[in-house]
Order: C-alpha cells, then sequence, then structure tokens
C-alpha cells in the first residue's frame, strides 16, 4: 500500500518487455486496513521520513542496468576516448546529450588496460587497426558513460556521426569536433544488443543512480 502512494508517476513497460521487476519494501507492510486519513498521515511521515534520510525520493520500481529498449528507460554506454577527454571536450560532449533530452544515469573516468580494451572491441579482432585501435583506446583517460532516454540508442549514434570524420554531417560530434578515424574521440553502442553488453561490462548496478530529472518535460506521456 505504501508503495502504490510513492510509485512514479510515468509508468513502466517492464510486465511487456519481460525485465524482472523490484519493488523497494518499508516498514509500513505490515499495516492492516488504516482509515484513510491515518494512511495519508503515514505516508507523509514516512515520506519526509525517507527524503530526510536518504535525500531521495523512494521508487517502487527500479530500472535494469542495461534499460529497457524500446523505451524511455533505454541505455546506451558512451565512452569519450583519451583523444576527447585530453582535448578538454567533455563537457562539450555531455552538453549536446543533454540538451538533447537524454539523461545521464552513469558517468566515470578511467585509464582502460589493453585487455578491457580488447574486450570492448572483441568484435573487431580480425581488423587490421584492431592492435592500433586497443593502443589508442588504452592509452589515456576514457570517460565512461551511461544515457538514458527513448531511442537513445540510435539517437545516440546520430548526434555521434559517422565513424570517419570525414564522412561525418556537420552539427555531429565528430563532424564538428575531429578529423581522422583513428582519432575519432568518441564511441557509442550500435545496437540495443551491444549497449546491453557493454554497459555491463563497464558499469556496476550501485555505479548508475534513477533520479526524476525534467523528464516530464521532455516526453509527451
Ligand atoms: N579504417 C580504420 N582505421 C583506423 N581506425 C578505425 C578504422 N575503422 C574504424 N576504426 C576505429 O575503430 C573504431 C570502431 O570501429 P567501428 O567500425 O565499430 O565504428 P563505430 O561503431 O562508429 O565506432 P565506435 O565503436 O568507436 O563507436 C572506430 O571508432 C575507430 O576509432
Amino acid at each position: 500500500m505504501f508503495s502504490r502512494l510513492f510509485t512514479r508517476a510515468i509508468p513502466r513497460a517492464f510486465a511487456a518487455s519481460g525485465y524482472a521487476k523490484r519493488a523497494f519494501t518499508t516498514a509500513a507492510t505490515g499495516f492492516v486496513k488504516p482509515s484513510v486519513s491515518k494512511k495519508l498521515v503515514l505516508g507523509a511521515t514516512l515520506a519526509t521520513t525517507a527524503i530526510a534520510t536518504t535525500g531521495l525520493v523512494a521508487c517502487a520500481d527500479k530500472t535494469p542496468l542495461v534499460g529497457v529498449p524500446g523505451t524511455k528507460f533505454e541505455r546506451t554506454f558512451i565512452a569519450i576516448k583519451p583523444d576527447g577527454v585530453n582535448r578538454g571536450l567533455v563537457g562539450e560532449i555531455i552538453c549536446r546529450f543533454e540538451r538533447k533530452g537524454f539523461k545521464l544515469v552513469g558517468i566515470k573516468i578511467l585509464h582502460p588496460t589493453k585487455a578491457q580494451a580488447e574486450e570492448h572491441y572483441a568484435d573487431l579482432s580480425t581488423k587490421p587497426f584492431f592492435a592500433g585501435l586497443c593502443n589508442y583506446f588504452s592509452s589515456g583517460a576514457v570517460v565512461a558513460m551511461v544515457w538514458e532516454g527513448k531511442g537513445v540508442v540510435k539517437t545516440g549514434r546520430t548526434l555521434i556521426g559517422a565513424t570517419n570524420p570525414a564522412e561525418s554531417t556537420p552539427g555531429t560530434i565528430r563532424g564538428d569536433l575531429c578529423i581522422e578515424v583513428g582519432r575519432n574521440i568518441i564511441h557509442g553502442s550500435d545496437s540495443t544488443d551491444s549497449a546491453k553488453a557493454e554497459i555491463t561490462l563497464w558499469f556496476k548496478d550501485s555505479e548508475v543512480a534513477e533520479y526524476q530529472g525534467n523528464q516530464t518535460w521532455v516526453y509527451e506521456k
């Protein structure tokens, strides 16, 4: 009952998508049929306590780490490569995703090992540029991120632009900010399956946060 009072206003598509739903528990579950006014007072008191204690409004549903493809909870993995970080383009790139309306739910800076780079780009292991690519990706700091939003995998790729910056449309990240394919500053998952694998490779569940944001101003419903 208590959890219903604080269920997020935006309905989730978990049932349709087959993703597991995790409800949060509270001490209120043992109460039996209090009067309406008592329930309201009880709910308000517990909510105040929850906010004061955690600084967050508890949610009945938690989005899975890999997101829910096809919904506004779809997630993608975006990495600003060492050239992007060293050129001071982190803020510019984040700004473009934020301005679009996507929500940043995970971010960290790390220096990938060669082995991590090889795992991340394993599907390209037969390409002649594979060794150079892994050296490049593990050559310095990378900003790894998880972004959330409707169509974020496909639209994220559109924001990024074509693999080769020379073929990227002006207005895209690569089209505006870089020149060579071997120094193309950013990576974005190319499918929802890739997003799932890459988010799982780079992030733990505890490293991704949920918050309301301004989503009611981004989506019609
Ligand atoms: N011909 C090439 N020469 C050198 N590097 C290349 C070449 N083609 C691709 N790469 C590098 O390998 C990365 C992965 O290539 P892929 O074909 O998966 O393109 P992408 O999906 O646009 O890039 P990313 O996976 O980094 O987002 C490219 O981003 C680029 O850095």
